[in-house]
């Protein structure tokens, strides 16, 4: 489960004096997520989420994630608005952490993808590439290529995970940040939009959630994250009808160019790699009896094999 840290009523109740929420009626840890502790709040004016932002979050970073998502709010994109207290902050103390308080998306995600999720998925990703244009500020993608060389070093202990895995993603990883493209269009991207980070209501998307990965980095690369998320079976084959069900809601709103298709084989093997890594140093250095059950790395190892073996973008559909 992800609630790291504790709220007493107390604390909670002095907190929200800050705000013109209400007051409190009830108020739970939600179980899901992996990165920050997050909690359901019911006050007299309705529901809200409280985030304290732990670990993999430089505090530095918050203003600019609150920031695109208030900006992608009034572009029309639904996600989280993030709620400001009566001296207009929008991120104050609570319980030795930074905390947030943001709207209430109803919904849920799907726990089985199917291909009706997957044009929706791509129509939203494309609007969200859409409505960021416009907020100037940007942020390196801190996943990105240059960080994977130092994350896999982290990897202390791969080989036991799988014999001879560090030196086989070492050799992998030479050859996808050789081919790494450099001119494709970039903007802010979501970067981490999984099943569990998009609402569905009665076959629509309700909402966009967790944008505490965002970045400004290449549009496609967006796009091959979602490849890699949406698109794989349980048995870790690639489903060609998802993928282009997915394209297509994409390309109805954003065209993909010439230059972005050609790299997409690149870009899915880079984002195979980054949740590999991630996920692969979180297996080894999360202690057992931690809160959270850390996921496996090799779901990305699989995907990645497929990846490395795609010819050309026509593997996707394209
Ligand atoms: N704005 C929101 N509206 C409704 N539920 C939310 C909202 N934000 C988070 N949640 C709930 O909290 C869970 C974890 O949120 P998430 O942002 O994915 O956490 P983490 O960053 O820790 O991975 C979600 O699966 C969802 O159940
Ligand atoms: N999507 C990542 C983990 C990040 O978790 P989230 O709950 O913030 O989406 C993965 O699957 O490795």
């Amino acid at each position: 489960m992800a609630v790291y840290t504790e709220v007493t009523d107390e604390a909670l109740t002095a907190f929200l004096e800050r705000y013109e929420i209400g007051t409190l009626l009830a108020y739970r840890g939600i179980a899901e997520g992996v990165e920050n502790s997050n909690y359901a709040l019911k006050t007299t004016q309705g529901d809200f989420i409280l985030t304290l932002y732990e670990k993999r979050v430089n505090p530095e970073d918050l203003p600019w994630f609150l920031g695109l998502m208030e900006h992608l709010a009034a572009n029309g994109l639904t996600c989280p608005l993030p709620v400001r207290a009566k001296d207009g902050q929008n991120l104050n103390p609570l319980a030795g952490k930074i905390a947030a308080i943001t709207t209430f998306l109803p919904g849920v995600w799907p726990r089985r993808v199917g291909i009706e999720h997957c044009e929706p998925l791509g129509a939203a990703l494309a609007k969200l590439h859409l409505a960021g244009q416009g907020f100037a500020a940007t942020r390196k993608n801190g996943l990105g290529p240059d960080a994977w060389g130092p994350l896999l070093a982290k990897c202390e202990g791969a080989d036991s995970v799988q014999p001879g895995l560090a030196a086989e993603l070492e050799g992998w990883l030479g050859q996808i940040t050789a081919a790494w493209p450099k001119d494709l269009p970039v903007g802010h991207i979501h970067a981490d939009l999984f099943p569990d980070n998009v609402f569905f209501l009665n076959g629509e998307i309700s909402g966009l959630i967790d944008f505490y990965f965002a970045c400004t980095d290449i549009y496609a690369y967006d796009v091959a994250i979602c490849l890699n998320a949406w698109c794989f079976e349980r048995d870790f084959s690639f489903n060609a009808t998802k993928s282009r069900a997915l394209l297509r809601g994409y390309m109805a709103h954003r065209e993909l160019s010439a230059a972005e298709q050609a790299a997409m084989p690149v870009l899915a093997q880079g984002a195979a790699m980054r949740f590999l890594l991630t996920r692969l140093y979180d297996w080894l250095n999360t202690p057992a009896g931690a809160l959270v059950t850390p996921k496996d790395p090799m779901d990305y190892y699989r995907r990645l094999r497929f990846h490395l073996a795609a010819k050309d973008a026509s593997a996707y559909g394209l």
